[in-house]
């Protein structure tokens, strides 16, 4: 097992990376001073019968007291009639402020759980036990929230998890869409931080793609450690922390406009991030980004253009709620070479027009 800090003066945390980790919980739970707590689990219906009782039963056998709740599973449920269903279930276990959420599936059940528990009686503590390759990134940085039909994470809060604890057993029963889902968040803190991490994701492609566990649990670990150090200095987004949206401005237009769930996340963001390269260059910001981050994201089985049918009109206004927008300007995080990327704000309609021209072709 390996651990990993995130550092933050009030609340650090640490994430657990490895094998077999269920059966510790009730070891890391009360390391947390939370012996005997009521719990509730929140999971999904794909994710609940795979892995509940992994994590109820040792949790109950220590004499904790465990409720679980489960959704349907895909982005769909990440809505604030969810979130009403929640609190109900809450309520009717008696859960009190002496208890916690134990969010156990991917970036939907992580964002949707820890909302609730920044909601439920006002803040409650909760923990991450991510099982998607994606919830890498989401399981980390106390982003939590649900979506509007005119935006993606429009109602949310910042409430960072107690810990985090990633069983990578898990990804082994992902489908293969998930899997290349989840890659684009991996190859996106790459793309923002280090060159090196881009070169090492390009050379271990084969093993990663089939799973092998040591090559997956370094990228995992490699991709928390950007995430972790970039949240460590900027908890609220006031500044850096935007550079953890690279290809999100034009990723989350998509998949609000195409209808929750017809791109997961992580395809929206790989289009995103062509984009973002596109226009980079085009503003003459950098120069040999765009082929190799289309060169890597087709490795890694992502999509890099999307669908014809999709409006420029919808698409721009969609990128007009982002949250990054300040004044009515288009803000979008653009490289400046592999590795590296700043945040451009007020960047010209004209120059997005082009870009969303080019990255049409995905006729699905
Ligand atoms: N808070 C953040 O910082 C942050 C970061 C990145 C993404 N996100 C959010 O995360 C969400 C996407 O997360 P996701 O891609 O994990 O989607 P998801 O949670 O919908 O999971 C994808 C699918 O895989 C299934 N699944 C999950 N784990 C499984 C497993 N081990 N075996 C078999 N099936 C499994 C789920 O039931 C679902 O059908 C988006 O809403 C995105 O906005 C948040
Ligand atoms: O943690 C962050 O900060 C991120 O931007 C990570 C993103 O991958 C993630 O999709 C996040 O939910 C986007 O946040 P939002 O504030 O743009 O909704
Ligand atoms: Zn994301």
């Amino acid at each position: 097992m390996k651990k990993l800090t995130v550092r933050l003066p009030e609340r650090s945390y640490p994430i657990y990376i490895g094998t077999g980790l269920y059966q510790q919980l009730p070891r890391l739970l009360d390391d947390l001073g939370w012996s005997h707590r009521p719990l509730m689990v929140v999971t999904d219906t794909q994710v609940g019968p795979l892995y509940g009782k992994a994590v109820i039963q040792p949790l109950e056998e220590a004499g904790f007291k465990v409720g679980l709740v489960t959704v349907p599973a895909g982005e769909v449920s990440k809505s604030l009639s969810s979130l009403e269903q929640l609190t109900e279930t809450c309520i009717q276990f008696g859960l009190d402020r002496s208890g916690a959420v134990l969010a156990l599936g991917g970036g939907v059940i992580g964002d949707l759980a820890g909302f609730l528990a920044a909601t439920y009686m006002r803040g409650i503590p909760f923990v991450q036990l991510p099982t998607t390759l994606l919830a890498h990134d989401s399981s980390v940085g106390g982003k939590v929230g649900v979506n509007h039909a005119l935006g993606k994470n429009m109602i949310g809060a910042f409430h960072q998890p107690s810990l985090v604890v990633f069983d990578v057993d898990t990804l082994h029963t992902l489908p293969e869409r998930e899997v290349s889902s989840g890659f684009a968040e991996v190859i996106k803190h790459a793309l923002i931080r280090d060159t090196t991490f881009v070169d090492w994701l390009a050379d271990h492609r084969s093993q990663l793609l089939s799973l092998e566990s040591d090559s997956l649990g370094q990228a995992i670990m490699k991709g928390c450690r950007v995430k972790a150090e970039i949240v460590a200095q900027d908890e609220r987004e006031s500044g850096l922390r935007a550079v953890l949206n690279y290809g999100h401005t034009i990723g989350h237009a998509l998949e609000s406009v195409s209808g929750y769930g017809c791109y997961t996340h992580g395809e929206a963001v790989a289009i995103g991030m062509v984009g973002a390269a596109m226009l980079g260059e085009q503003l003459g910001l950098a120069t040999g980004v765009l082929a190799p981050t289309e060169k890597l994201l087709k490795s890694f089985r992502l999509p890099i253009r999307f669908m014809e049918k999709l409006s420029d009109e919808a698409l721009l206004n969609a990128m007009k709620r982002d949250k990054k927008v300040r004044q009515g300007g288009y803000t979008f995080v653009l490289p400046t070479s592999v590795g590296s990327v700043r945040i451009l704000r007020d960047v010209e309609e004209r120059a997005i027009l082009q870009v969303l021209q080019q990255l049409r072709g995905d006729t699905r």
